[in-house]
């Protein structure tokens, strides 16, 4: 067996995501799995190289999960040739400095969404990667959603006929911050630190929509701040900037319409913090993060509406749970993998800077909508 080490440089480490979800979750597991294996008698192990601008953080991460490598000084992370990998989970506005310094030092680079603040910087971003021939990826971890990943094995497998309409909810209610303190951070409320949730959830909604069911070629959107005011991370009062809630209606190939909800002041009457149900001739789906429910044409109930009388029909009932017939693991993981076995075998990747561009175009064409009151078109992005 070949032990082959992927040095990553990983800044935002100190942050949710970050931490989480890419270092814990992803990086460390893989090494707790002994690396990943590719098949060929070739071991990936990956060396994780925190990058921060806290000291203390990085270097308290490090000794908490048996690291040798930390650095703040980014510059000096990016000259060092052993570095193969530049990530980032920092904050948003943030990315795109730092992306190009990276960029511009020649790594392969894999980041969070967005990849910018705004669209031109983002193909600026695709650009420049494409220029120096490096490797790049965003993350698009709701793909790898266990119950996003049934939805597209229903999708591919016919089970829908003709698909009319998906209906996505979601959000749950984020507190404000004076008598409970908030479970996002504040710079999430401020548009000019690159928050606001068009900007958060809208790149996901279309990788999702594009994937699963169709190119987005419209959207029509209302954003808004519900809740005006918040308290800060040290119990200071601040003013929400940025849209705390954005509703979406988006037209997609072949006539689907999707209209997604996206919200941070929802009380959730849900079974998971995301769903989309999807309708189709033959047959509709209900996913979440995990589960997916379906009823086929043949099992539909005919309700017949009367208000006079109650209801007695258990519609919720009336689903059957799709078998999860494999394991998951986490989407991030997943993803990480699928970017490894890109930059050491070259194998096949679309989840590029390209793809996060189209990500910012529909939050910024989100906003527009939604600021000029009408219907855009999303035109095709060449590079
Ligand atoms: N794919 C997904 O599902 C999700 C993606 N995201 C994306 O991940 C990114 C990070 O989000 P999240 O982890 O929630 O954010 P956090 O606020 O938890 O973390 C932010 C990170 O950025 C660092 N940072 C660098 N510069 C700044 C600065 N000027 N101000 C504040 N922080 C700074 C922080 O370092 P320090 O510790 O020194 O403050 C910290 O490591 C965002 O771009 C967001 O869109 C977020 C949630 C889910
Ligand atoms: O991108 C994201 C996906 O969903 C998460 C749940 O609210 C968000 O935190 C986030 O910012």
């Amino acid at each position: 067996m070949t032990r082959q080490t992927v040095r990553i440089a990983m800044n935002g480490v100190t942050g949710r995501m970050g931490y989480r979800q890419h270092l814990v979750r992803s990086i460390l597991a893989l090494r707790e799995q002994g690396g990943l294996d590719l098949g060929d008698g070739t071991v990936i192990w990956p060396e994780p190289v925190l990058v921060g601008r806290a000291e203390h953080k990085l270097r308290a991460l490090a000794e908490r999960h048996g690291l040798e490598h930390w650095n703040t000084d980014l510059d000096a992370v990016l000259a060092d040739d052993s570095i193969d990998i530049y990530f980032d989970a920092q904050v948003t506005a943030a990315r795109e400095d730092a992306v190009k310094k990276a960029i511009a030092a020649g790594k392969n680079l894999y980041c969070e969404k967005p990849t910018a603040t705004g669209l031109d910087g983002a193909l600026e971003l695709a650009r420049l990667a494409d220029e120096a021939g490096v490797k790049h990826g965003v993350v698009q971890d709701k793909l790898f959603l266990p119950g996003l990943l049934k939805l597209r094995r229903l999708v591919e497998g016919g089970f829908f006929g003709r698909i009319l309409s998906v209906r996505g909810e979601f959000g749950y209610w984020v507190f404000e911050g004076d008598w409970q303190s908030a479970q996002r951070p504040s710079w999430n409320y401020r548009a000019e630190d690159g928050g606001g949730i068009a900007v958060d959830m809208f790149p996901h909604w279309e990788y999702v929509l594009h994937e699963l069911f169709g190119r987005v070629r419209t959207v029509q959107a209302q954003v808004t701040t519900h809740v005006p005011r918040r308290w800060d991370e040290s119990g200071k009062p601040y003013e929400a900037t940025a849209d705390d809630a954005a509703y979406g209606i988006f037209q997609l190939d072949g006539g689907i319409v999707a209209q997604i909800n996206s919200s941070w002041a929802v009380r959730v009457h849900r079974d998971e913090l995301v769903e989309f149900q999807v309708d189709g001739t033959e047959g509709s789906a209900v996913a979440g993060l995990r589960g997916c429910r379906v009823q086929h044409r043949a099992a539909t109930p005919k309700p017949v509406w009367n208000p006079d009388v109650p209801t007695t029909e258990p519609f919720r009932d009336q689903w059957q749970e799709v078998p999860d017939n494999g394991a998951f693991d986490s989407g991030f993981k997943a993803q990480w993998e699928l970017f490894l076995r890109h930059v050491v075998r070259d194998e096949p990747w679309r989840w590029d800077l390209a793809a996060g561009a189209r990500g910012v175009q529909l939050a910024e064409l989100g906003l527009r909508s939604s600021a000029e009151g009408r219907r855009l078109d999303v035109p095709e992005l060449g590079r």
